[in-house]
């Protein structure tokens, strides 16, 4: 039985985690549960799954759930309250689903621990990849990626020795915006922005599938997971999300992954690997008649995924530079404070006006993220008085 404490359990991938738990109730048990602030959604599922550890962001939403539920579970709050549901509540196995470079604390700690981490929360290693794998090599644990096209990765490359591979490809839909021009694209709306064509994902990933900054941040992730370089990870168009990545060899051919576009599939392979059993998602239906095209990115409509390469060729510092500019940006954007083209003028500036360093510590690294946060904050400020 496998033991599951699961951050970030009412969001999309948390959610949909509980789904793959409830279909393997003799091989998964849920140990702790963390939320940020949906509070009600918390209660209902500390009843249905019972973790003996449970945490909120805020203290006086635990002080309320503690007086809601009909069983007495540890209720904590904060960063304290993650990093307790990690190590405390006596998981082997960690869902990393926190949306934000807020999750990279825990998913460390979890790493230096030992236990299995399966990461869905990308900004976690965009931010501290380097840091992720130190801890990972001190714990002797597993670090096993839920993204899908990582977990597209981790299908195609397992077998193949380094050297045989030439170079991965991970597929992106290109987002609502995939065939608009540019002038179109700059003026998009909150609502068509989050008008996603394939998933139904939480609203900042959402943002970020739109201006191509996803794929930009699942380059930076597949190389920090993978130990490949830029030079070595491709983006294809794809917009129907079937194919999820491809992995090309030297002698010129291609293995490519295909399976629906449900991200129960990852998760449930990121929790029961190495096993392959029936779960949630019907197996692929090759009878019904399919369309697949593939076509390049375009980074002058969507410069995100330019900038991301740039992060990571520059290294240290610089994704979680990129990333702590993008998070306040789509924020910014969702609040209805900036328009949509300024999330990627923003990034730019931002990437641009701070020098990286070398990435050490994780303190180090989240003061870089406060310090970009900062900058990104003063320069929405400068650009936007009276004019998102
Ligand atoms: N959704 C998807 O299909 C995919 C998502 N991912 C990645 O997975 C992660 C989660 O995405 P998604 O589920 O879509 O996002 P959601 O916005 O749907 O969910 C985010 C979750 O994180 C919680 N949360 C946010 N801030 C904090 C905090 N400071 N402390 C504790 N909990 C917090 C939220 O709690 P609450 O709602 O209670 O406030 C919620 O449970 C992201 O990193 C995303 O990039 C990767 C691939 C696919
Ligand atoms: C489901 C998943 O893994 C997302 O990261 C997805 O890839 C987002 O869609 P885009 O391909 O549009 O970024
Ligand atoms: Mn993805």
């Amino acid at each position: 039985m496998r033991k599951v404490a699961l951050l970030g359990s009412t969001g999309s991938i948390g959610t949909s985690t509980l789904d793959v738990v409830t279909a393997h109730p003799h091989r998964l048990e849920v140990t702790a549960l963390a939320a940020g602030r949906n509070r009600d959604l918390l209660r209902a599922q500390c009843e249905r799954f019972r973790p003996r550890l449970v945490s909120l962001t805020r203290p006086e939403d635990a002080q309320w759930l503690a007086g809601q539920l009909s069983y007495r579970p540890e209720i904590l709050h904060g960063m304290d309250g993650l990093r307790a549901c990690a190590l405390e509540s006596g998981a082997d196995t960690l869902l990393a689903a926190v949306v934000g470079a807020a999750g990279l604390a825990s998913a460390e700690a979890a790493l230096r621990a030992g236990l299995r981490v399966c990461v869905a929360n990308k900004e976690s290693l965009v931010v501290g990849g380097a840091l992720m794998r130190q801890a990972l090599a001190a714990g002797g644990g597993e670090l096993l990626p839920v993204d899908s096209e990582h977990a597209a990765l981790h299908q195609l490359l397992a077998g193949h020795p380094p050297e045989a591979v030439r170079e991965v490809r991970i597929t992106a839909s290109g987002g609502p915006f995939r065939d608009w021009d540019r002038p179109r694209i700059e003026g998009a709306t909150i609502d068509q922005a989050l008008n996603h064509p394939t998933w139904k994902m939480g609203p900042k990933i959402t943002i970020d599938s739109a201006t191509l900054m996803n794929k930009g941040l699942e380059v930076i992730e597949a190389a920090f997971l993978f130990g490949l370089g830029a030079d070595q990870i491709a983006v294809t168009i794809h917009p129907q999300s079937q194919v999820h990545a491809m992995a090309g060899f030297h002698d010129g051919t291609y293995q490519l992954q295909v399976c629906a576009n449900d991200m129960k599939l990852p998760i449930q392979y990121a929790l029961l690997y190495p096993d392959r059993l029936p779960g949630p998602v019907p197996p692929y239906d090759w009878e019904a008649a399919r369309t697949w095209t593939f076509e390049p990115p375009d980074l002058e409509r969507f410069p995100c995924l330019a900038l991301a390469y740039q992060a990571l060729a520059e290294g240290g510092t610089a994704p979680a530079i990129l990333n702590a500019a993008n998070e306040v940006a789509v924020a910014a954007f969702l609040e209805g404070r900036i328009s949509f083209w300024r999330i990627q003028a923003c990034c730019g500036a931002i990437l641009s006006a701070i020098p990286a360093e070398p990435a050490h510590t994780l303190d180090q690294v989240m003061e870089t993220d406060r310090r970009a946060r900062d900058a990104a904050r003063t320069w929405i400020l400068q650009h936007t008085q009276g004019n998102p």
